[in-house]
């Protein structure tokens, strides 16, 4: 049976990028992890140690840095755009180019009323998420946006029930009407095209995603990352599908019948591990 290099890419992981943009007084920052990956002919830097091919890891990470300073950074997406094309048109055993960032949000502090110029306040709301993957060049250039939210983690003390399920001889589990939904929700969505207001669309898609969990009465979190997912897809063309993957946070009601008091679902201890994982996919026929 003959040996063969299967599937192989190589990069930067993690370059933790803080870029300010300090044109006035008012600054702002992107607070950056970005990691590049390139894929294509590189038999010989595997095969025979040849790196004649290679452009260095070293390389790329360099460029991350001076493309901040160069064209700025904009909408994830575009970023991870200018990033891949550069790696593209400088490597030319490259095939592929794939950028994965995540986005530490800031928040400016109010002061006043009004936020501060330079002072912020790390934002709480989850990580912004994008992957470009850009595949070959010119008029074979395909690229594939899937961007995303994680640790967007999410409660709700009433409107969640499990019940109906299947019992066997090892459930012990109760049918419950009224618990807890809590989840460390991680959502990503590919886009059909690149022709799309990121900000705008991001912003729009999390502000739904929200929105449905909180108004969906939840029978299950399937049903209700099944109800977030269809309105995602229902209220945006330009998303292709959304995936998720949710760890049910469990958090059980604590018998205080010893002390003498009821516990009508007001004390609960939330519990680390295990978690239910559920992940889903939502998408087009
Ligand atoms: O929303 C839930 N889905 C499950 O599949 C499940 N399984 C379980 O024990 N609790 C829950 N909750």
């Amino acid at each position: 049976m003959a040996i063969t290099l299967g599937p192989n890419q190589y990069g930067k992981a993690e370059n933790r990028l803080v870029r300010i943009h300090r044109d006035t007084a008012r600054h702002s920052i992107r607070d950056l992890n970005v990691s590049s990956a390139l894929r294509g002919r590189f038999d010989a830097a595997h095969v025979h140690g040849d790196q004649r091919d290679v452009l260095p890891t070293d390389t790329q990470k360099n460029t991350v840095f001076a493309l901040a300073k160069q064209v700025g950074v904009g909408a994830l997406e575009e970023y991870g755009t200018v990033l891949a094309d550069h790696f593209l048109a400088h490597a030319p055993a490259a095939d592929g180019a794939r950028i994965s960032i995540e986005e530490y949000g800031w928040e400016r502090i109010p002061v006043d009323g009004a936020g501060h110029d330079h002072s912020f306040v790390r934002a709480g709301q989850g990580i912004r998420t994008t992957v470009v993957d850009v595949e070959g060049r010119g008029a074979d250039r395909r690229a594939t946006v899937t961007s995303g939210i994680r640790d967007l983690t999410l409660l709700k003390s009433t409107g969640s029930e499990f019940a109906g399920f299947l019992v066997d001889e090892y459930t012990t589990l109760a049918e419950t009407h009224d618990r807890i939904l809590a989840t460390s929700l991680v959502a990503t969505w590919r886009y059909a095209h690149t022709d799309v207001d990121w900000d705008k669309t991001h912003g729009a898609v999390v502000a739904l995603l929200l929105q449905r969990f909180a108004e969906i009465h939840s029978l299950a979190l399937q049903q209700t990352l099944y109800g977030m997912g269809t309105a995602v897809l229902e209220a945006h063309d330009e998303i292709a599908e959304i995936s998720f993957s949710a760890p049910n946070k469990h958090h059980f009601l604590v018998d205080l019948s010893p002390f003498g008091m009821e516990n009508p679902g007001e004390v609960f201890v939330a519990a680390d591990r295990p978690y239910g994982l559920i992940e889903a996919t939502v998408t087009r026929d």
